[in-house]
């Protein structure tokens, strides 16, 4: 099947999980304190965000920041935040992101792909400015010209509600064409709040992932060599 647009998962699905549980939450973790305490000194951007909690106590503030992301929680808050920390790591080059190989080829082959991840806008063009050079350690990749456009829980709603997928599908304007549009993730909920809404849709089996039980209801891809 020829697809005439990809939306792409990130965690999972382009990059591996652990690079986001022990490289970007880790980073995020260490300068939450710093951030919270001395939030007079911050931009105006990141104020705002924070005021967004509405916890005036810096100490519970810090306690509810760390509280979330130890549990994963997908807070539309917690993530607009940690694409403004990780600006600073990537921009020292102190984090790139280890995307695929064969999930960087599938970009690069395809010529109308875009991203959709709890991952906040920012962070995802981030990721995406700054992809590790797996020839030379010390370089990163910039792909955002590779990619249509970047969708996140702000923009378009949870990755598990259907609606999301319309108001996607909507925006890229494959709205009465949705079987079109492939849809890749590690998450089987997504995958069927996708396929509610139309969309095709593949499982990405990666090293780490979660174990899917009933995979054999999925169009499986270990890797996305053979896929287009
Ligand atoms: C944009 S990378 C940050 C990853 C992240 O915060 C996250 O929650 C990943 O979720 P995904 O929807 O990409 O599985
Ligand atoms: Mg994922």
């Amino acid at each position: 099947m020829n697809y005439s647009a990809l939306v792409l998962d990130i965690e999972g699905t382009v990059c591996p999980i652990s690079f986001v549980k022990d490289t970007l939450f880790p980073y995020f973790v260490n300068k939450v304190p710093t951030v919270v305490n001395d939030i007079d000194q911050q931009n105006d951007t990141v104020k705002q965000i924070l005021c967004q909690f509405k916890i005036d106590d810096k100490n519970e503030l810090i306690n509810h920041i760390l509280g979330l992301v130890s549990n994963d929680i997908k807070d539309p808050i917690l993530k607009q935040l940690q694409g403004y920390i990780w600006a600073e790591g990537y921009n020292s080059s102190e984090i790139k992101a280890p995307v695929y190989k064969d999930a960087i080829d599938l970009i690069n082959r395809h010529n109308n792909v875009y991203i959709y991840s709890s991952g906040s806008v920012k962070a995802q063009k981030l990721l995406f400015g700054h992809v590790a050079d797996t020839s030379d350690s010390t370089k990163s990749i910039d792909m955002q010209s590779q990619i249509n456009g970047y969708f996140d829980i702000n923009t378009s709603g949870a990755k598990i509600d259907s609606q999301s997928y319309i108001n996607i599908l909507k925006d890229i304007k494959m709205i009465d064409t949705p079987e079109k549009v492939l849809f890749l993730s590690d998450n089987p909920s997504e995958l069927e709040a996708a396929k509610k809404a139309g969309l095709a849709t593949g499982l990405a089996i990666r090293e780490g992932n979660a174990v899917v039980p009933n995979v054999n209801d999925y169009t499986c891809y270990h890797d996305f060599t053979k896929l287009l």
